[in-house]
């Protein structure tokens, strides 16, 4: 089938295609840019990394045997411009961090701290001041989760110390994140102005999701809308279990742990999902394998964490390195792939590179290896889903526009199909009636039209007349002529005799050279009238002999009138072939008598 080309359309569905791309990409800077404003924007609290406040002691204090509480003043303290990574952790799970708060004016001070690995107590002036999740006298803890905390501070104003116990079975131990110290209502406004533009995001992108799935479920083309669908609603849900605003929605930061790295593990698994969907046609080889083992991870990480002692949260640096990994299998299987999708291919193939970049770039600065560049891998991953959404929707516009276009051509072929039918319906109707040589009514068409034409005469009481005739010796023009001077003859005669009648008469050819005529609606005389024009303007015909002679012809006319106002018989049929037996029998009457002449009789009731 021949597609036609919807050159306008495609041109402007590339333009959106990449319109569409670019204002996302703008969308998204926007809307990241309130998530990652620089702190130095807003009331700058007292941040703690100064050299000489910090110092860490690897493995528990000891215990003092008369009092059985911490002897925070043993020697072993290790000076650390900021413990973010305690170096050389080796086995040791516990870490003891000293703090020297500085003097400041505060009403309500607190220290902010959002990267506590994993479970806490903070100690000051000897006594607990806080705590979160258990660690056993004995340095034993399960892990609780990775909440942001507010510790008070009021109790250190005697000694300007604080102690904070730390339990970690992660690869690192260390205060990596935010540290700040400031009165309690500034530190939770600024929580609340950090996570508002972050659920603000999570919920855009959750709204995705939910168009992508519901656009996924009313499509045709579903599976790349459902893949993106599960994509967005994955990536909201962990953006917000990540965003510090959840733990003030709900507090129970293991689970909102468990939100956020399993919904992280599934980004591979919904990556893949989408690959293999865009490049239905030929998807590339790894896409299907990818997807298998993509799911793999998840599930055996959910099972090592339920049946073993592994915690989910070990699996993270594994996971950094086997998403990395994937990611760049499947952008090198669309490589291979790309030119037979066209630029969808290529837009998808760039979101994977945009995607790959950003989570690289994620995952060095998570690990130190370069600046802290805030969450880039997120927003790799929203420019990722709302790029292809656009690319999704741009492809759906484009099928409408051919669609619409093919519809359009179809309905018009088959409207041109139509009246060409129509008209050949027309043409046999028409050759159906006719007489091949003459193109006066053939004879079937004749005797339908006449039986009417009696009918109505009969109904309304109107004279009418038939009149039939037939050429003298014609045999012996064809013999002496040839056929066809035998055929212009015929068709010559009805040209000129047919100029002579009315409208509404019917002039057929009943046999080789018979014919007859109806006239309807004429009186007798007036019919008398007719037939000897017509007898005369047929005498006058002359024709040219292949000698170059002049030919004359005549005719021998039978003429049967049907006056009005007299009991008719009340079978039209039967009174038609009445009147052609009478015509006949009038005709044949002059031919007997030596033809070339007329004979009218009226119609006589035959019983
Ligand atoms: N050229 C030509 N001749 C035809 C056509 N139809 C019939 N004829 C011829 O018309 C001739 C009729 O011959 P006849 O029936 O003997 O009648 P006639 O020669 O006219 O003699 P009369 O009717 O007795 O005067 C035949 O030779 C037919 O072949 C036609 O369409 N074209």
């Amino acid at each position: 089938m021949q597609f036609p080309k919807v050159d306008l359309s495609d041109r402007i569905a590339s333009t959106l295609s990449g319109f569409s791309v670019f204002v996302i990409s703008v969308l998204c800077m926007l809307l990241s840019a309130p998530l990652s404003a620089s702190p130095e924007n807003e009331r700058q609290p007292l941040s703690l990394d100064f050299d000489g406040l910090w110092s860490y002691s690897w493995g528990d204090l000891p215990v003092s045997e008369t009092t059985g509480t911490w002897q925070f003043d043993h020697p072993h303290w290790t000076p650390i411009r900021f413990p973010d990574v305690i170096p050389d952790k080796g086995s040791h799970n516990i870490a003891w961090i000293r703090l020297q708060v500085p003097e400041g004016q505060w009403k309500n001070p607190y220290l902010f701290i959002n990267s506590v690995d994993l479970t806490l107590q903070v100690f000051a002036a000897g006594r607990n001041v806080y705590q979160f999740g258990e660690i056993t006298p004995e340095g034993e803890s399960h892990f609780a989760g990775w909440p942001w905390h507010l510790v008070p501070v009021a109790d250190v104003s005697g000694s300007g110390v604080m102690y904070f116990r730390v339990f970690s079975d992660y690869p690192f131990l260390g205060l990596s994140g935010e540290i700040s110290l400031d009165d309690k209502s500034e530190l939770l406004e600024r929580v609340y102005a950090r996570g508002l533009p972050g659920t603000f995001i999570a919920i855009t992108v959750l709204l995705v999701g939910v168009i992508s799935m519901i656009l996924g479920m009313i499509k045709k083309d579903r599976g790349v809308a459902l893949a993106n669908g599960c994509l967005s609603i994955d990536l909201a849900l962990m953006i917000f279990a990540e965003n510090e605003f959840s733990q003030l929605v709900w507090l129970d930061p293991l689970t909102w742990r468990y939100i956020a790295a399993f919904t992280y593990f599934m980004i591979p698994v919904f990556l893949a999902w989408g690959i293999r969907e865009w490049f239905k046609r030929s998807p590339p080889k790894v896409a299907a394998p990818m997807l298998v083992i993509t799911l793999l991870f998840p599930v055996t990480v959910a099972l090592l964490s339920v049946f073993s002692d592994f915690s989910f949260v070990n699996a993270y640096p594994y996971f950094d390195v086997f998403f990395i990994v994937s990611v760049l299998v499947l952008w090198a299987g669309c490589y291979a792939r790309f030119r037979r999708v066209g630029s969808q291919g290529l837009l998808v193939l760039f979101g994977i590179t945009a995607l790959f970049v950003s989570l690289l770039l994620d995952m060095l600065s998570a690990h130190g290896l370069i600046d802290w560049i805030g969450k880039t891998g997120q927003w790799g991953l929203v420019f990722y889903t709302f790029a292809s959404l656009a690319v999704y929707l741009v492809k759906d516009w484009k099928q409408q526009v051919m669609l619409h276009s093919l519809t359009h051509s179809l309905e018009h072929k088959v409207a041109e199909r139509t009246r060409e039918l129509n008209e050949s319906k027309l043409q046999l109707e028409q050759l159906a009636r006719e007489d091949y040589l003459t193109k006066i009514l053939n004879r079937r068409a004749f005797m339908e039209a006449a039986a009417l034409e009696v009918s109505n005469a009969l109904r309304y009481q109107r004279p009418l007349t038939l009149v039939m005739f037939d050429v003298d010796h014609f045999k012996q023009i064809n013999d002496d002529y040839g056929h066809a001077m035998g055929d212009d003859v015929l068709t010559e005669l009805t040209r000129a005799l047919k100029a002579e009648c009315r409208e509404g008469d019917l002039f057929g050819r009943y046999g080789g050279e018979e014919f007859v005529i109806l006239l309807n609606s004429t009186e007798t005389d007036q019919a008398e009238n007719l037939v000897k024009r017509l007898h005369s303007v047929l005498s006058q015909l002359q024709f040219i002999e292949p000698s170059g002679g002049v030919l004359n012809i005549t005719a021998s006319f039978g003429v049967v009138s049907l006056p009005p106002l007299q009991k008719m018989p009340a079978d039209s049929g039967l009174l038609l072939d009445q009147l052609l037996m009478q015509a006949d029998e009038a005709m044949y009457s002059v031919k007997n008598g030596g033809r070339n002449g007329i004979q009218f009789r009226e119609w006589v009731a035959v019983a």
